[in-house]
């Protein structure tokens, strides 16, 4: 999945092909991605406030922080690649510079007041996430952790806030089951290493209940506001599986073994204000005015210095990486296994032919 020293050297040419400008702040990210990709992280000395264009570019790559040289080569390879498709592409219309939207049919994105926001849009479904939709948040946090939004904020359209993993991924998967298991375990494995990476303070709105790997994220999360009408299930055992998301070291660290077990073992349901006394949940607000309080909170918190909110994560997280990367994968091969299990079929079968709802 990582861009190869030749994917990124044919970007770099592929730049010096666009046909559009792509402007001033495109181009100062290409720059930083660039010089982070190939001499990591800032090594620039800072440059006088009046040498504007040197303290432009050392500012962009400065707000890389210590992004691998790889995520970058990665997220260069990526922006030349959208750049390129937009500019075959016919004219979508103008966008301010701090309100832009990148929509895919099931996943919302949108950047309005610093904020990134992030939308589960599959109401119909409960907002259960596909592969696809697992495809298109891989792709809403790379961009998110170069652009100039300060944070990202999930939510979900609709009652729920999401049921967590399509059940029917799998069945509906072509070829046959363990080839669908193995890519399935590819996917999860990026997908929660996106959210381990992101650089920026990550909050989840979570307007519903909230079900499977939604539930386990949130352990990756800087903070976890929450209507009092939400609820937090993981009934991985009912399903004959196993914890992702990092939550089987997430979990007992923060509210302790015994309720980690009550949870990811046992599929006990929590409300709202359990999961708040458990840690999992930073506040809980009356459905009524939940939206409203929420989001003036939010932005204001995106009003504060983004430089300092990034260095103090990085310290929080810098130490907890390395294990996070290993948990990750240990929890993708132990489930890869579990998919093909005959408890995970039969649980699965069940659900798709609506004999039993959990
Ligand atoms: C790359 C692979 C990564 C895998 C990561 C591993 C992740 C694991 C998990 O997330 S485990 C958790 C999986 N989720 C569930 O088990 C929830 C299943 N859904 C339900 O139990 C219920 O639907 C409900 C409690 C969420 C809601 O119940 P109810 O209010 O009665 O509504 P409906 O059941 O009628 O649902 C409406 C509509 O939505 C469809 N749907 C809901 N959730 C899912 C889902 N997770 N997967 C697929 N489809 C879902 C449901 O089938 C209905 O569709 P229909 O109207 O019948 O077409």
């Amino acid at each position: 999945m990582r861009a190869s020293q030749q994917d990124f050297e044919n970007a770099l040419n592929q730049v010096k092909l666009l046909k559009k400008d792509p402007g001033n702040e495109v181009k100062l990210r290409l720059y930083a991605l660039y010089k982070q990709a190939t001499d990591g992280p800032c090594n620039m000395p800072k440059p006088g406030m009046l040498d504007f264009v040197n303290k432009a570019k050392w500012d962009a790559w400065n707000a890389l922080g210590s992004l691998p040289k790889e995520t970058a080569r990665q997220n260069y390879v990526d922006l030349v690649s959208s750049l390129s498709s937009s500019s075959e592409a016919p004219s979508q219309g103008k966008r301010g510079a701090d309100e832009k939207a990148r929509e895919s049919k099931d996943i919302l994105v949108t950047s309005e007041d610093g904020i990134t926001k992030i939308t589960f849009n599959r109401p119909t479904k409960k907002n259960a996430i596909t592969s696809q939709m697992y495809r298109d948040i891989i792709l809403a946090l790379k961009n998110a952790s170069t652009d100039n939004t300060v944070m990202a904020v999930f939510t979900g359209t609709g009652d729920y806030y999401c049921s967590g993993n399509d059940l029917t991924n799998f069945t509906s998967a072509t070829g046959g089951i363990e080839e669908a298991a193995s890519n399935g375990a590819v996917l999860l494995r990026d997908f929660v290493n996106s959210f381990i990476d992101f650089p920026k303070p990550l909050v989840a709105v979570v307007n519903g209940p909230a079900v499977g790997i939604s539930v386990t994220l949130l352990g990756l999360f800087d903070g976890v506001f929450a209507s009092d009408r939400a609820t937090f299930h993981t009934p991985f055992s009912q399903l004959g599986q196993s914890p992702e998301a990092c939550s089987s070291y997430t979990f007992p660290k923060m509210m302790g073994s015994a309720k980690a077990a009550e949870m990811l073992l046992f599929g006990k349901k929590l409300t709202a204000r359990e999961a708040w006394a458990q840690g999992l949940v930073t506040e809980v607000f009356p459905e009524n005015t939940f939206e409203t309080e929420v989001w003036t909170r939010l932005k204001t918190y995106a009003k504060l210095p983004p430089n300092a909110m990034r260095i103090s994560k990085e310290l929080i997280r810098k130490n907890e990486k390395e294990k996070l990367y290993a948990v990750n994968a240990e929890e993708c091969t132990t489930l890869q296994a579990r998919w093909l299990s005959e408890e995970c079929m039969n649980a699965i079968m069940s659900f798709v032919s609506r004999k039993s709802k959990l």
